[in-house]
């Protein structure tokens, strides 16, 4: 069952075209990577089909409704989740309270200033941040400063606000960066456990090619705005316009 579709999705910034005219299909569970030359659109795709950004043209449909124009919570609620660079994280707040949030924010709507105080009102909540946080191994860590946790921690916490979220799809931008080689493996592992384990569609932005030729079903490969190939990584290995993307060297 095809879960998410763009249709010539388009994004002009000034005179800038970031994203254009691009199409694509995502299975249900499938796992899929996005990869293409820095400045190709990949964050700008992904921010469009988040609702973070408003499209210049084009349509998205996520399980068969229309989300172009909706807000980034709304989409949330829908079963979108996301999983970016520390920009999510709350960093004076405790690990429990950062999950806490994002458990909370994929049931009832938009966070609300009384949240703290109604959060125990709400059955699931607590071990839905509980659940996150074991999947990441960083239930050890619950009552830290977000701000004190060494980076791949940090980093780990993003995941779990992701998938505390409750997603049918998430979108993970370069998890792994900057991680440990054991902490990449961890985090490879659970980027597989989310789609064979929980059920849930994996789209990773991702620039190591170890990574996305390991866990990927199908990739899409981005330049200049444009998708300019998709398809299994055999199919993307011994791609000549993909080689020619990235300047005429190997891509595995
Ligand atoms: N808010 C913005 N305003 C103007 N131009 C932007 C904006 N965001 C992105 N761009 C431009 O759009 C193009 C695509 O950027 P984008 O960040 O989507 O690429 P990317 O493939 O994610 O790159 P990277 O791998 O380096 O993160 C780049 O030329 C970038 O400079």
């Amino acid at each position: 069952m095809t879960l998410l579709k763009t249709r010539n999705l388009t994004k002009d910034f000034g005179g800038l075209t970031a994203v254009e005219e691009v199409d694509i299909d995502v299975q249900q569970e499938e796992l899929i990577s996005v990869i293409g030359p820095n400045g190709a659109g990949k964050s700008t795709l992904i921010n469009l089909i988040t609702g973070m950004l408003a499209p210049t043209d084009g349509d998205i449909v996520y399980d068969g409704t229309s989300i172009t124009g909706l807000d980034p919570h709304e989409i949330t609620q829908l079963g979108v989740g996301r999983s970016f660079q520390t920009a999510s994280i709350f960093p004076e707040l405790s690990v429990r309270d950062n999950v806490d949030i994002a458990s909370f924010a994929s049931r009832h709507g938009e966070f609300s200033v009384n949240f703290f105080r109604r959060q125990e009102r709400y059955d699931g909540v607590s071990q839905r941040t509980m659940d996150a946080l074991e999947a990441v191994d960083l239930v050890e860590e619950v009552d830290t400063v977000a701000n004190s946790l060494p980076y791949g921690d940090k980093r780990r916490l993003e995941v779990a606000i992701g998938l505390a979220t409750d997603p049918d799809l998430i979108f993970m931008d370069e998890p792994t960066a900057g991680m440990s080689p054991a902490e990449t493996n961890m985090t490879t592992d659970l980027i597989e456990d989310m789609r064979t384990d929980w059920g849930i569609t994996v789209v990773l932005v991702e620039h190591d090619m170890d990574i996305v030729f390991e866990v990927s079903d199908r990739i899409f490969v981005m330049n200049r705005g444009s998708l300019i190939a998709s398809g299994s990584p055999d199919d993307i290995r011994g791609n000549p316009d993909v080689q020619a993307a990235y300047l005429g060297g190997d891509v595995a």
